[in-house]
């Protein structure tokens, strides 16, 4: 990962006006963000204003001494890489620098070339430690007090058997289920109680990307491979490398990239787009859908040979309108404790079909939180379609014949509520745009 300078603001400190303007407009000219200072207070309130990845200063200040400033400068911005410039006899002050952090130091008279090579270096510092930072705040999100799955009905009983059971092995599993019914959260489960569960669980998406770039996603690309490929990348496949790839949306994957897909699966090998170098990952594979696959395959959307690779541990998760008993501990978690539920609430809101699942649930209630007065959730806060599910099934005269109809006519009436809005209707439906324009289709409901 190799630096940008103009992605790289850095901040000069010398009292020696001649040489700071030399060393600004030097790495102007190489199209570094510079901000200068000539004395150690001002160089501390530009901190305090502006991030710097790097900052380079003289040891010797009139108004503070280097290591006052390298302490005070890392109070300020913690992340911030220092460098420090020194005369020849103060080089036992600059290694007592070193102890404290900063990152380098370079003797007087600096050679630039030198000294920029020491900035390109505490920059990729700076980035390195910021990614790792990112990567600690994913690892915390992932960690299983966010992710408790909620259910004691039957179904949900033998999905955590299921996850039990699977779990420790080092088989791919095949989660299917509508959306929203919690795929990704029996993903993790999955990988939390397997041996490689100190590994991060790597998720793709198949539905989120075109298939090239999904490619090079998931196998990774040589600089050059295509415009825009300006330098090496390793796939998602390399980083996942000792521990579990999350394959979602795989129902949609395109038939060129099952193919790829199924070569991984059988020898372990796979091919950066652009290469012809064999590399290697030991994956375990976790894959979602929400779509009929063996169907699919059938019709020769999807690979027979994949599917049945993929088929040998089935985890089949049931929508929440087949979860009897699991509405009212889905809801008071969303609600949380400090909420009360109205008398009859769950009643009502299990009359209503949830073709989005439990995250549609989610939504709906996190809706009725916001607009309600005290911490009591009432029916009339949550979504008309929901609110109004019970007269639905009381206006017998009008009752649609089946449940297609019924779905039907449920997916129109709130498309037109959202005049048409895709992702919006999609919303309030809790399913993805994509997954709103296949039911537009299925149902062939004209678009507005
Ligand atoms: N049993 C459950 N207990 C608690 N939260 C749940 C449960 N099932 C789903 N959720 C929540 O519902 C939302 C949707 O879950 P998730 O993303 O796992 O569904 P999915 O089946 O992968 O959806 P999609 O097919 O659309 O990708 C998330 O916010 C998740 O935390």
């Amino acid at each position: 990962m190799k630096a940008q300078p103009e992605r790289i603001d850095l901040l000069l400190v010398d009292d020696d006006e001649y040489l700071l303007e030399d060393l600004r407009s030097y790495f102007v000219r190489q199209k570094f963000r510079v901000q200068t200072a000539t004395n150690a207070t001002d160089a501390l309130s530009l901190v305090e204003k502006h991030a710097f990845q790097v900052a380079v200063f003289d040891m010797q200040l009139p108004d503070l001494s280097g290591l006052e400033l390298v302490k005070k400068l890392q109070e300020a911005d913690a992340d911030c890489q220092v460098v420090i410039l020194t005369g020849e006899g103060s080089i036992e002050t600059a290694v007592e620098a070193m102890k404290l952090g900063t990152i380098d130091y370079l003797t007087k008279p600096v050679r630039l070339k030198e000294l920029e090579a020491v900035i390109l270096r505490a920059a990729e510092t700076y980035s390195l430690r910021k990614q790792n930072q990112q990567l600690k705040g994913l690892i915390q999100q992932q960690s299983p007090g966010n992710h408790e799955i909620v259910g004691q009905s039957e179904p949900m009983q033998n999905v955590f058997r299921l996850i039990q059971r699977v779990g420790p092995t080092d088989k791919a599993v095949l989660i299917q289920g509508e959306s929203g019914t919690g795929k990704e959260l029996v993903a993790a489960a999955i990988h939390r109680s397997s041996p490689l569960a100190d590994f991060p669980l790597v998720t793709v998406n198949c539905a989120a990307l075109p298939e090239q770039l999904l490619e090079s996603e998931m196998f990774g690309h040589e600089k050059g491979a295509f415009t825009g490929a300006t330098a090496a990348k390793p796939g998602l496949f390399e980083v996942a490398d000792g521990g579990t790839l999350f394959i979602d949306e795989i129902g949609e994957l395109a038939l060129p990239l099952q193919a790829k897909l199924l070569r991984v699966l059988e020898d372990g090998s796979f091919r950066r787009v652009g290469s012809i170098q064999e590399r290697r990952a030991d994956v375990r594979l976790i894959a979602a859908t929400n779509l009929d696959l063996a169907a699919a395959s059938q019709s020769g959307k999807f690979r027979e040979d994949l599917y049945y690779r993929l088929n040998v541990i089935t985890i089949t998760l049931p929508p929440l309108r087949q979860r009897s008993g699991d509405l009212v501990l889905l809801v008071e978690r969303f609600a949380g404790p400090d909420w009360k539920l109205e008398p009859g609430l769950i009643e009502a809101l299990s009359r209503y079909d949830w073709p989005g699942n439990v995250r549609q649930l989610r939504n709906a209630v996190e809706r009725a939180k916001i607009l309600a007065d005290g911490n009591l959730l009432e029916l009339h806060n949550f979504p008309e379609e929901v609110a109004n599910a019970e007269d639905d099934s009381n206006t017998s005269d009008e009752q649609p014949a089946d449940l297609g109809q019924l779905t039907r006519q449920h997916i129109e009436q709130v498309y037109q509520a959202h005049a048409g809005n895709k992702t919006k209707a999609a919303q309030a439906l809790g399913v993805s745009r994509r997954t709103l324009y296949r039911l537009l289709e299925k149902y062939e409901i004209a678009h507005l």
